[in-house]
């Protein structure tokens, strides 16, 4: 990971569609504006403090909430792109940002998009 390319001054010059110079970017302001109130609009927070959204999902049951977690568990794989998450019951708690830089990029775009798609299956 290279601080330097997840600077928030550097988001200002870059687009961050997904990667430049084979590393993931965090978004850039103007994405940020685009796509932070569609995620808002979604239940999606931003965390304070740090740069990751967060929803909390329930369910009606165990079954319900563990089919869900399998769903995304599988997409996450594929994406090689994982949520932290925590699950009592009926409830996941889902946080979602990127290591390799730091704060949040078009792939938790992508895997919350996905989430909010199989918790309704
Ligand atoms: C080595 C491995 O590819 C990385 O650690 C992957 C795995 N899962 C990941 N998940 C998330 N949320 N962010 C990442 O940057 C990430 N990177």
């Amino acid at each position: 990971m290279n601080p330097a390319a997840c600077t928030r001054q550097y988001q200002l010059y870059t687009h961050s569609t997904d990667t430049m110079a084979g590393k993931i970017q965090t978004l850039t302001m103007e994405e940020r504006e685009h796509l932070l109130p569609m995620m808002r609009n979604a239940q999606w927070v931003e965390e304070v403090g740090r740069d990751a959204i967060y929803k909390e999902f329930l369910f009606k049951d165990f079954n319900q909430a563990f089919g869900f977690m399998s769903r995304v568990a599988l997409q996450a794989e594929k994406m090689d792109h994982h949520p932290e998450w925590f699950n009592v019951y009926n409830k996941v708690q889902i946080t979602l940002n990127t290591h390799e830089c730091g704060g949040l990029s078009q792939r938790d775009i992508t895997l919350a998009t996905f989430i909010d798609q199989a918790s309704v299956l």
